[in-house]
């Protein structure tokens, strides 16, 4: 049986981000990506920082895990990275969740296609806007799209966004895909600041200062514009 590499599992929490922001849910965040987005709030399952904290667990084991640290407490768990999509055996895990009755979601950059994305319940694709200084394969992304649009899967797409430029980006994704819920989220410019009251004051004010770009925009009529909730609640602090 292949192995899952792991990094954190935690919960039960709430999502802060996207689609089914509020739900009370566990995480399982895998270790590797694809991408270096420069503000990357989790830099760590990338950057080798934690390479001594990835564990390689099979389906079972993160299930047995979920199960010890949630008890009767969750039906809902959020994979998140890293980029999941990189782990074409996520698949296992997934049919353990659809045995148990737990809902599923997941977290990914729209980078690389896995034929289980259909077994995700809340999907959300998440292409990163310049600021992040990586480049999108619109080709590729356009192909995942037209894939879960095809099959009628329950998906969304979120663009974070920290100035002009991103929220350029984020209106050429979505006029592409007009059809897809669409969520323009506030980048955190400060992943390492402790000073929870000073970040969350100025995530606000980012935001508010967001709200006030889409509300004057007339191509951005059927858009949602969210915070990260976690991190107005807790901060940069990791496991929540
Ligand atoms: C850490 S990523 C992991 C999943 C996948 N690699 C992705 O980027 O979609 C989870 C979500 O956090 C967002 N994110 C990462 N760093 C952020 C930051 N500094 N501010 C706001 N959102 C951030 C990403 O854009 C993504 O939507
Ligand atoms: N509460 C909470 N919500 C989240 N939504 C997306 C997260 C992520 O890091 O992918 C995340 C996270 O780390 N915590
Ligand atoms: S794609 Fe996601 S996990 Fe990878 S570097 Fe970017 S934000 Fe971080
Ligand atoms: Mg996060």
């Amino acid at each position: 049986m292949k192995k899952i590499p792991v990094l954190e599992i935690f919960g039960p929490t709430i999502q802060g981000e996207g689609m089914v922001i509020g739900q009370k849910t566990m995480f399982v965040r895998t270790a590797g990506c694809d991408y270096s987005c420069a503000w990357c709030d989790s830099a760590f399952t990338w950057d080798g920082s934690a390479k001594e904290d990835i564990r390689l667990l099979t389906a079972q084991e993160i299930w047995n895990e979920l199960k010890e640290m949630g008890g009767e407490r969750f039906s809902h768990v959020t994979i998140s990275g890293g980029n999941p999509a990189l782990l074409s055996n996520l698949d296992e895990l997934l049919h353990i969740f659809k045995e148990k009755g737990i809902q599923s979601a997941l977290e990914t950059q729209g980078s690389r296609w896995q034929d289980w994305f259909y077994d995700i319940d809340d999907l959300t694709i998440s292409p990163k806007p310049p600021s992040s200084q990586m480049k999108t394969d619109f080709e590729k992304l356009d192909g995942i799209i037209q894939r879960l649009i095809a099959n009628e899967s329950a998906f969304s797409l979120k663009v974070v966004v920290f100035n002009d430029e991103d929220l350029q980006y984020a209106k050429k994704v979505h006029q592409r895909h007009p059809s897809v819920p669409f969520y323009i989220q506030t980048g955190n410019p400060e992943v390492a600041e402790e000073n929870t009251e000073k970040l969350v004051s100025d995530l606000l004010n980012d935001y508010e200062a967001l709200i006030d770009k889409v509300s004057l925009d007339a191509e951005l009529n059927h858009v949602r514009v969210l915070p990260q909730l976690h991190t107005l609640v807790w901060g940069n602090k990791r496991g929540v």
